[in-house]
């Protein structure tokens, strides 16, 4: 740990812009959709708003030091349109890694189906009929057949976790910023999000994240033993006189 006036390691998280299926609710894991028209005007504006050298952009440019995305088509789509505005000589400096670990939660026979599809299919295989009244389906509890089930999602999650948290001792260690950008998708993220501050995935960790949607974790007392959910992360005004450009 140190007391260094340097700002606090960062991961800012996003979810992909919208595709035809985020519209419709399709559950989407490995079918390699692109963005709609809305979705590239979605991402590539977030962008703009995102990073840059002014004091409303949240992210400094010379602060990425890792972008992690999702093999996905969209995730990828998402990754140029973020990083577009960046001026190309710093944004060449920075490591895009395409890691499977972030890859979306595996959905197996329930690809490209919706909740209530899904309720109707479990059914009609003679799953979910011991559940009690008005109990249905839960991705969290019961997983997805022929897909993946909670363990395996947090045993990516934490390798995944873990290649961040050395990246960011490091940074504290040499006194430099460091933000780690990721981009993926709904499932995944929220599971991220909750393996960051150690709740289990075996129920609902109740967290919500639309398509297009921006988060901030990091650390208390810049501390990557002390991993935290950045509530205020969002807000681009300097929290401090030191480093303020107004
Ligand atoms: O497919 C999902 C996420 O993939 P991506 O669009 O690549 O981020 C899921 O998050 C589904 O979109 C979502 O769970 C589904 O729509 C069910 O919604 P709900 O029944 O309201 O939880």
């Amino acid at each position: 740990m140190t007391t260094a006036k340097q700002p606090c390691p960062r991961v800012i998280f996003v979810r992909h812009g919208q595709t035809e299926w985020s519209k419709s609710g399709q559950h989407t894991s490995r079918t390699d959709i692109d963005l709609t028209d809305f979705g590239v005007k979605q991402m590539r504006n977030t962008g703009k708003h995102l990073i840059g050298d002014v004091h409303t952009n949240m992210i400094k440019p010379k602060s990425i030091t890792h972008v992690f995305v999702s093999p996905r088509l969209r995730a990828r789509h998402t990754a140029e349109l973020l990083l577009e505005s960046v001026d190309p000589k710093i944004r060449d400096q920075i490591p895009v890694v395409i890691d499977e670990d972030i890859r979306e939660w595996e959905y197996g026979d329930y690809e490209g189906l919706k909740t209530a599809e899904i309720i109707e299919l479990r059914k009609s295989r003679g799953l979910d009929k011991d559940l009690a009244p008005g109990d249905t389906w839960n991705i969290w509890r019961d997983g997805c057949e022929g897909g993946e089930i909670h363990t395996d999602v947090k045993a990516r999650l934490d390798r995944f976790i873990s290649k961040i948290q050395a990246i960011h001792a490091k940074s504290i260690e040499d006194q430099v910023a460091s933000d780690v950008i990721v981009i993926a998708h709904g499932h995944i993220l929220r599971c991220f999000c909750a393996r960051w501050v150690q709740r289990e995935l075996n129920r609902n960790p109740q967290l919500m994240l639309d398509a297009g949607g921006v988060g901030v974790l990091s650390y208390q007392h810049h501390n990557v033993n002390e991993p935290a959910i950045y509530l205020a992360g969002a807000f681009t005004v300097p929290v401090e006189e030191e480093g303020a450009d107004f």
